[in-house]
């Protein structure tokens, strides 16, 4: 029996804190503060923390192959390069959009660069709706774009055999799969394997453990949970003492501990004295299941 501790490793005060994703050969952690414009790099040994700000919302980081990160920055899919903080822009989607910014993003084991699109929001899940659209970025750097209508577009990843996509529109309440087909990048035959329940509140940011299932963090549900796509049902829930939890990773050693996101955006005065840890980022530890590494983009 395993017993789970939940443990805030960096009090950050992320206003929104995203995407996060370890990276093995540094034994840290990265993850984005959206509206700081900020890319953040935690070392799990030193505990140290290195940031570097771009000039426009940051929603999304990753590994890239050649050396480096990827991320999101504004409607811009980008290289970051650690060393010299440069920025150099890939490919920019939603020209016709001004009021729009990519949000989650997540590269498949192919190495193409998953994100979606949404309108800017004047409040947590307040914007205009079906503003958003989902694309890749394939190692060629050009752009694929699925579909439209979307409003928050979020968490994303990939079944363990690759032949399943796992989407998250926020404001749909559930949580979609589709036909992938690793070779082409192609999705098809969308259908929703797992509605929420009321009081999980807004489906975030999302990722797969080593067991097939899958891992969603509730913004203002304070929790993770933990889904079995084949049946549909919920095995696990894993209350966090934030409220605002946007996504969560698997790191450490072998992938063995989650590294939960959250945001302080959105909370009132009094909210933000009862969860001072708001906006921080948390590992939990003695989950009995492991994660698996996250994949590189490849171009
Ligand atoms: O992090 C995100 O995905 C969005 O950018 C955030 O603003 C919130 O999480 C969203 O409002 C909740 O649905
Ligand atoms: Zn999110």
């Amino acid at each position: 029996m395993s017993s789970i501790k939940i443990e805030c490793v960096l009090p950050e005060n992320c206003r929104c804190g995203e995407s996060p994703v370890w990276e093995e050969s540094s034994n840290s952690l990265l993850f984005v503060d959206i509206p700081a414009k900020k890319v953040c790099r935690w070392n799990s040994l030193t505990k140290q923390v290195q940031r570097v700000t771009v000039d426009a919302p940051v929603s999304s980081v990753a590994l890239r192959q050649s050396g480096g990160y990827v991320a999101t920055v504004g409607t811009k899919f980008c290289t970051l390069n650690w060393e010299d903080q440069s920025v150099v822009v890939l490919a920019t989607v939603d020209k016709d959009k001004k009021n729009n910014r990519f949000n989650d993003g997540k590269v498949d084991p192919a190495g193409r660069y998953f994100a979606g699109t949404m309108a800017e929001e004047t409040a947590p899940a307040v914007l205009e709706r079906h503003q958003g659209s989902l694309y890749s970025l394939f190692p060629d750097h050009h752009v694929k774009k699925y579909f439209d209508q979307v409003d928050i577009s979020n968490g994303l990843d990939w079944s363990l055999d690759h032949k399943i996509f796992y989407y998250i529109d926020s404001l749909s309440y559930s949580v979609d799969a589709f036909d992938y087909n690793l070779q082409t990048g192609q999705i098809s035959n969308r259908r929703s394997v797992y509605k929420l329940e009321k009081d999980e509140q807004i489906p975030d940011g999302m990722c797969i453990d080593a067991e097939g299932k899958l891992w969603v963090a509730c913004y203002n549900g304070g929790r993770v949970i933990r889904l079995d796509p084949e049946t549909g049902k919920r095995l696990q829930t894993v209350k966090l003492p934030v409220d605002k939890t946007t996504s969560c990773c698997f790191g450490g050693k072998d992938y063995s501990e989650m590294y939960v996101t959250c945001a302080r955006d959105g909370m009132d005065s009094e909210s933000l004295l009862r969860q001072p840890e708001a906006g921080g980022i948390f590992k939990i530890t003695g989950l009995g299941v492991k994660g698996i590494a996250p994949y590189p983009y490849a171009g």
